[in-house]
């Protein structure tokens, strides 16, 4: 990051600027009247003389000078503290870069900078003490937050159960040009930005220079909703560190949104800044903005995208997250029967048939994102709903830059590595403990751990791939986007050439309409995976689909290849036909022949396939196994009712639908 041009360091370094010659508009009162001497203040020192500007431990861009306007306005920090620990901290090397100062009611007070806390005294916080800092405050806000008049800094207060101030944490606020210059291209792009970081990370430092960006840089109209004066500073009138941009106070931070919407309504902006969207009502107000063509940059709360989608509230900042519930379809018969069927998500998954899919419900309220890991280095998700999809599909952030400033400047890292992606797929899809993205993570596992999908990786032509995919009705350059956003490229690829193909993928509708299409598929008893639209999730969810099978396939050919004894094929034999003649039509459980232990093991291997439940009985050599079914008798005479009374038929038309997640797998094409 640049330092401040040269004619603005040398007016910063040389001279102090003079008191605030305008009055004080803070919302406090008190900031009207001379702040009451505390016994251990003494008129402030200079700090100019005691401060030597350094280089902060990280190299941090904006650490080595002075920030802008910075050193008048720390100095009015530090008024707050008492004489003996203002001296303490300005004697420190880091001063230009303090974070923040600490003071808790009988406890010794901390300063604390990007290196580490400094502890600033031995004597434990009084009362006198909070009380000077916080007449020198504006009002403590119901977010127990406060300003001082014409500076960024933000004092925090705890109080006790009676509503008295018993700590203080006192941040430094600065303006730091060029602290967005990561962000530049977004930001002049137009489209709409969400930066998301831990606290403390530095989010509003950089949204106040957007802010100021996009008003003085690109002639925006800009208004900012600040809800407590973060990012325009407390009092009035703005911080020269917002530039040109406005800025609309909210009264409380529940009137945030409303104060979003009056921003739209009544100033004509073309963009809106927003610092800490925390709410499922602000989030609302912000995809109402975002829908109305207004560049909206904001911040939340979070270290990575995955965690706006785990928390109810922001999810809608990413799209929202819809939960489909599907049922496997087990055999040809089983799918007819129980695609009419609904169960209750316990029963469903009691019997273990159940699958779960998180899909984003809908457009995302911001075009791109930026995970901010530190003050020098940013995540760029430039399209935020592919990253969303494909972290919803179990892939682990196939499209993050990672942009850096190092000492030659901007360093720009397009993607992440497919060793990191690999193991990152294990790590972060665990955080979702969900059934969806387990099998979606099977795929990429899958795909991933065989020898041959390996071999495949690095080649992505067709001649190469281990699957040759047909697509029908469907873009071509989303379903290249797809394989390549589940790294797949290599293993799966796209053939123009319908014989070679391995299976087909489609669009449902426009399939029906070419009985030339479907009459090969018929006749090469080719796998056809339909999609209903045109959408990069389903078609990302039916490659996915193709490859599990796939690979479940080998793992049978791998199978059938051993030799097998004639009792186990017969074992084999003796589950299947009581599964599909008795078990899953009738809803009955069947007891097996007395086995070897390594026959039972693949007898329950069979069942498992089907998702069916068993259980072991007796010990060996009398060992047998009874499987068990997933219905019960009525469950079962219910769905044959509903064959006969035609509910189920296979109906090929539009309204029809054969799928519980825009995907079907079907063995066959509809008539
Ligand atoms: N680029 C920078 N150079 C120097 N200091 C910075 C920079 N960015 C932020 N800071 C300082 O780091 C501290 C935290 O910054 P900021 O308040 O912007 O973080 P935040 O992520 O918005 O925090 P919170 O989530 O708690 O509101 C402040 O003291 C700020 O002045």
């Amino acid at each position: 990051m640049p330092p401040p041009p040269p004619a603005l360091r040398l007016r910063l370094r040389f001279s102090l600027l003079p008191p605030n010659p305008l009055p004080c508009t803070s919302r406090s009162p008190s900031c009207f009247l001379p702040a009451k001497p505390h016994p251990l203040a003494a008129p402030s020192l200079s700090l100019r003389r005691v401060c030597r500007p350094v280089r902060s431990a990280q190299g941090e861009a904006g650490a080595a000078a002075w920030p802008y306007g910075s050193e008048e306005e720390l100095r009015r920090m530090l008024e707050l503290l008492p004489v003996e620990l203002r001296r303490r901290v300005e004697g420190h090397p880091e001063l230009p870069a303090l974070v923040e100062v600490v003071m808790d009611l009988g406890r010794p007070p901390l300063a604390r900078f990007p290196s580490g806390d400094f502890l600033l005294s031995h004597r434990p916080i009084s009362f006198d003490d909070l009380r000077h800092a916080t007449s020198q405050v504006g009002d403590f806000g119901a977010d127990n937050r406060a300003g001082i008049s014409r500076t960024l800094h933000r004092i925090s207060a705890i109080r006790n159960r009676k509503g008295v101030i018993v700590g203080l944490t006192c941040r430094v606020g600065r303006a730091v040009p060029g602290s967005a210059n990561l962000l530049q291209d977004l930001v002049k792009d137009g489209g709409s930005l969400l930066l998301i970081g831990p606290p403390g990370v530095g989010k509003t430092t950089v949204i106040r220079e957007i802010a100021r960006m996009l008003a003085d840089d690109y002639k925006k109209r800009v208004m900012i909703v600040d809800t407590s004066n973060e990012i325009g500073g407390d009092g009035d009138i703005p911080h020269p560190g917002i530039g040109n941009a406005r800025r609309l106070q909210v009264p409380n931070q529940d009137m945030q949104h409303k104060v979003l919407i009056e921003a739209v309504e009544n100033h004509m902006p073309q963009a809106i800044v927003i610092d800490e969207i925390g709410t499922k009502l602000e989030a609302m107000a912000a995809s109402t903005i975002a829908q109305r063509g207004i560049q909206l940059v904001a911040t939340a709360h979070g270290v990575t995208i995955e965690n706006l989608i785990m928390n109810p509230s922001l999810e809608m900042l990413v799209g929202g997250i819809q939960v489909n519930i599907f049922i496997t379809s087990l055999t040809v018969f089983y799918f007819v029967c129980l695609k009419s069927v609904t169960l209750g998500d316990e029963e469903a998954s009691r019997r273990g048939v159940q699958k779960t899919v998180l899909e984003r419900k809908g457009p995302s309220t911001f075009t791109c994102a930026a995970e901010i890991v530190s003050k020098t280095e940013l995540r760029v998700h430039r399209s935020l709903e592919a990253t969303v999809d494909a972290l919803l599909a179990g892939c682990k952030l196939p499209n993050v830059e990672i942009r850096k400033v190092g000492s030659k400047g901007i360093v720009q890292e397009p993607s992440v590595r497919k060793e990191q992606l690999r193991h990152g797929v294990h790590e972060d899809v665990a955080q979702f403990d969900s059934d969806s993205l387990w099998n979606a993570r099977r795929s990429l596992d899958s795909a991933f751990s065989l020898d041959s999908a390996e071999r495949h990786t690095e080649g992505s032509n067709e001649d190469e791939a281990s699957l040759n995919l047909y697509a029908y009705g469907i873009s071509e350059s989303i379903a290249l986007q797809a394989i390549k956003q589940l790294e797949l490229e290599g293993v799966v690829a796209l053939t123009y050439n319908i014989s070679e193909a391995d299976a087909v993928i489609a669009l449902q509708s426009k399939l029906k309409k070419n009985s030339q299409i479907q009459a090969v598929v018929k006749s090469q008893d080719m796998p056809v995976f339909f999609v209903k639209t045109n959408s990069l999730v389903q078609i990302s969810r039916a490659v996915r689909a193709l490859v599990d099978d796939h690979m479940d396939e080998m793992i049978d050919s791998e199978d059938n290849e051993e030799i097998r004894s004639s009792e186990e094929t017969d074992a084999l034999e003796e589950a299947r036909l009581a599964i599909e003649q008795v078990v899953i039509p009738k809803g009955e459980s069947v007891q097996l022949l007395p086995r070897p232990s390594n026959i039972i093991s693949s007898q329950v291997d069979f069942i498992e396939s089907f998702s069916l439940k068993w259980e072991v009985i007796g010990q060996e050599p009398n060992a047998y196994l009874r499987i068990l079914p997933h219905f019960t008798e009525k469950e079962v005479t219910d769905v044959k009712q509903e064959i006969a009374t035609g509910i189920t038929d296979l109906d090929t038309s539009d309204d029809m639908d054969y799928t519980e997640n825009g995907i079907t797998r079907l063995p066959f094409l509809p008539e």
